[in-house]
């Protein structure tokens, strides 16, 4: 059965007095994999801070697993993976192994040790996301898209309910990137794992998501059917972000 796993509910948000976003109401169920897009500046990011509990709204109200985000006592229910731009530099000495298993900790608590259980779960992991056979090499020495996958892996073993994303595949070419939307897609229908992605990169994006939100401070379209908002302005959406692809 499909339950919400995000809502928003005219959600206003400014920084300072800089309105950012206006208006916005969204629900996201199970097993979604949710594509926003959107011009630079559109308040992207700032809707995925206000959904992990971040930042507060100014109006309105979000809910994840129907609770207020910054209430939320168990945070490894959202797996987060930062912009590739974020990640480990060459000097990194930690192995795959041991960052992957670094996500446990959220889980388990900081000081408890880790158990049979949890270095099983690693494994898994490691097999499902393509890292097996490179657990034992440092991170800081592995490509961009390899490095993604160590992140993703991080997140996944903390065992979340939602994985979100931000600007995934900036930096990462273009093979890597086909790889990682083939995995998310993946994760998606075996695991349906609910997924939030960001991202300007329309084209490998569109051909694994289940829904695409097109945001510019307040949603513009959403291809879904649970979304309510009156202010439908897709064509005008879509020409600005027809100008970006083509930048
Ligand atoms: N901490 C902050 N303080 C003040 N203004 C901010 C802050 N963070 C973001 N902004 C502004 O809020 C607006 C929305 O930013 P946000 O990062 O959410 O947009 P975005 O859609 O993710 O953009 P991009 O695609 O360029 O990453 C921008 O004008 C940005 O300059």
């Amino acid at each position: 059965m499909m339950k919400t796993v995000v809502e928003l509910q005219k959600v206003s948000f400014t920084y300072g007095c800089h309105p950012v976003l206006n208006d916005v109401s969204l629900v996201i169920e199970t097993g979604e994999l949710v594509g926003i897009v959107g011009p630079n500046g559109a308040g992207k990011s700032t809707l995925l801070k206000l959904i992990m509990g971040q930042l507060k709204p100014n109006q309105g109200y979000v809910k994840i697993f129907g609770t207020d985000p910054c209430k939320l006592k168990e945070k490894y229910r959202i797996g987060y993976v930062a912009q590739k731009a974020s990640y480990f530099n060459h000097q990194f000495p930690a192995t795959v192994k041991e960052v992957v298993i670094s996500g446990r900790a959220a889980r388990r608590g900081l000081f408890r040790p880790f158990t049979a259980h949890d270095h099983q779960l690693v494994e898994q992991t490691l097999e499902l996301v393509g890292l097996k056979d490179i657990s034992n090499q440092p991170v800081g020495r592995l490509s961009g898209g390899q490095q993604q996958r160590v992140f993703i892996a991080r997140a996944l073993v903390s065992e979340p309910e939602i994985l979100i994303f931000d600007e995934p595949t900036v930096g990462v070419d273009a093979a890597a990137q086909t790889a990682f939307y083939k995995l998310l897609q993946d994760l998606n229908q075996r695991k349906n794992m609910t997924m939030l992605i960001v991202s300007h990169e329309l084209e490998g994006l569109s051909s694994i998501i289940t829904r695409q939100v097109c945001l510019d401070r307040h949603i513009c379209s959403c291809n879904c059917h649970n979304y309510t908002s009156p202010s439908l302005q897709e064509e005008n959406c879509s020409k600005r972000l027809a100008l970006q692809v083509v930048k």
